[in-house]
């Protein structure tokens, strides 16, 4: 079982939900992913996620198109945040996945990749262009590694295909919470938590629900059904308003309920 995997079973065997913020990497500066990265360590959250900018990000909703504009304005690159966790890696505890678009990855090559991947101490990849039918592009280069390739599940996905996706998991199984791309919601439209049964039903890992996750009550409602959350444009935006608070907030949402 690679790292990332045994430090989320950890959480839930505490009796605890796992929580795992993204960041958008150089917005600020790369020169604050070290002070970020050390905040959230020590408040206390599960994995961290760290977004490479990328200037088409189909994926992502205006909160994280706007951090990875301002990123890329200053220099940021894929290289460049590798190795700036590298300068540091030694202080950093909690399991470190980097969520990257293909292109940037390609530009490396995935063999190099993976290998300043592993030298940066980096746990687990996000690939959300990577279809499950294309990942053995970066899988057979994964293979020996302690680098979890996480795979990500839809409400369109059919059951048949959150089997297939279950049976080559690694980490852990990212649902998808919304039909639609990243972004601070209200709420959520569908009842989610047959979606999360059906996932966690199929699943050898554990399964976190991302997207729209953007208040404490909406961490309380998902853990009721799935291992834990991801939280995005909800903490891009309170570090870029430097309201920590509200970062704080989230987390506690999660880490300080055991009753479910
Ligand atoms: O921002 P949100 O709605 O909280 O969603 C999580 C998310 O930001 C992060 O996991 C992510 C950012 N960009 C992505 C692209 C694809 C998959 C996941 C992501």
């Amino acid at each position: 079982m690679k790292t990332l995997e045994q430090e989320i079973r950890r959480c839930i065997e505490d009796g605890k939900k796992a929580f795992i913020p993204y960041i958008m990497a150089g917005d600020g500066g790369l020169d604050s992913l070290h002070e970020k990265i050390l905040f959230l360590q020590e408040i206390g959250v599960t994995a961290i996620e760290i977004g490479i900018p990328f200037s088409d990000p189909v994926a992502d909703g205006e909160v994280i198109q706007k951090a990875g504009e301002r990123s890329i304005a200053l220099g940021t690159t894929l290289r460049k945040v590798l190795y700036t966790l590298s300068s540091f890696k030694e202080e950093v505890h909690v399991p470190v996945i980097i969520m990257s678009y293909l292109n940037p990855i390609l530009s490396i090559g995935a063999t190099e990749f993976v290998e300043i991947c592993q030298a940066s101490g980096v746990s687990g990849l996000i690939v959300p262009d990577l279809p499950l039918e294309e990942s053995a592009l970066l899988a057979a280069v994964l293979e020996e590694k302690d680098i979890a390739l996480i795979q990500l599940v839809s409400l369109t996905s059919s059951t048949e295909r959150i089997k297939r996706i279950a049976e080559n998991a690694e980490g852990f199984i990212y649902a998808v919470t919304v039909k639609g791309i990243t972004g601070i919601r209200k709420g959520f439209d569908s009842d989610l938590s047959s979606y999360l049964e059906r996932i966690k039903q199929n699943s050898p890992v554990p399964v976190l629900a991302g997207f729209g996750v953007s208040f404490p009550e909406h961490i309380e409602q998902l853990n009721h059904s799935a291992d834990g959350v991801i939280v995005g444009s909800a903490i891009v935006d309170a570090f870029y308003r430097e309201d920590r608070r509200m970062i704080q907030q989230l987390v506690n949402a999660s880490i300080q309920r055991s009753n479910y």
